[in-house]
């Protein structure tokens, strides 16, 4: 559910997003003041150290978890639940798919509750796990399928939904480095090639530098924006080419540096 309040520039705008646990002695401060917005057609990546606040953030930005202070406002609709136009990809893909569906039912499911009309839907489901390389596979079901196949159908649901923000929660956490590499240069491509927005949350510093345009680097918990880290490497990326770059390297030391920062508790 949302409620206009008012034309916001930016796709995302977080405003002094505050997220307080209750709990004894005053709770768990988990997000202390959070704010940063991503314009239409960027992909940011978050990072930060663990226990950060990155997953409550998300909870918040996604409408899952009702923020203590402060609000989250998409397309100038101040988010107060789900909101129609978000995708999550989460890292647990084992628990996001419904091991009774196909690849093609996982894919529809979303679709069917939008009430997208049949042949719209046949169309967008064949067109988005053509993107991601599983159409040969479209009458398997999950558990048939590799852990990155599996997060690849995740990608494909949220993809042929047509979010106008695709949310990522550390989504390769749980692959092994060669599958990880082919699904960060396959939401490159998809970011490329599809133009969706994409706030993409990871720990893993590296990623952050290859997959985005803008890193923003948090603080521990309670969680504000340390820092915004733009990313001026080429828009075409490789996983051997960009990573032995000076400047990609340069980019790394500077967030490793922040992060360094962030855990000793250091505040901007
Ligand atoms: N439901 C909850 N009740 C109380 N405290 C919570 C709850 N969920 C998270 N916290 C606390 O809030 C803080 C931030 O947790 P969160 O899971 O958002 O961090 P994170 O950055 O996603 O961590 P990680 O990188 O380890 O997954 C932590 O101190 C955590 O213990």
């Amino acid at each position: 559910m949302t409620t206009d309040i008012s034309a916001a520039p930016a796709l995302l705008d977080v405003r002094n997003l505050k997220k307080v646990y209750p709990g004894r002695g005053g709770g768990v401060e988990a997000v202390g003041d959070l704010t940063f917005s991503v314009e239409r057609g960027e992909l940011v990546c978050i990072v930060g150290p663990s226990g950060a606040g990155k997953t409550t953030l998300l909870k918040c930005v996604a409408g899952l978890l009702d923020a203590t202070g402060g609000h989250v406002v998409l397309q100038g609709d101040r988010v107060k639940g789900p909101p129609p136009g978000m995708a999550v990809v989460f890292q647990e893909y084992g628990r996001s798919l419904f091991p009774w569906m196909t690849v093609r039912q996982n894919v529809e499911l979303p679709l069917k509750e939008k009430r997208v009309p049949k042949a719209e839907r046949k169309r967008l489901v064949e067109s988005a796990l053509e993107a991601v390389g599983l159409a040969h596979v479209h009458g398997s079901h999950p558990w048939q399928l590799s852990g990155g196949m599996q997060q690849r159908v995740a990608i494909a649901r949220a993809v042929a939904y047509e979010p106008q923000i695709l949310i990522m929660d550390e989504p390769f956490a749980a692959v092994d480095a060669q599958t990880r590499a082919d699904l960060e240069d396959l939401v490159r491509s998809l970011w490329r090639r599809l133009g969706v927005t994409v706030l993409f949350v990871t720990h893993d510093i590296d990623e952050s530098v290859y997959l985005g345009r803008r890193v923003i680097v948090l603080s521990n918990a309670p969680t504000v924006v340390l820092a915004e880290v733009a990313v001026d490497l080429p828009e075409e990326r490789d996983q051997l080419g960009t990573r032995s770059l000076p400047r990609f390297a340069e980019l790394r030391s500077e967030v490793y540096r922040l992060i360094q920062q962030a855990k000793t508790g250091a505040r901007p």
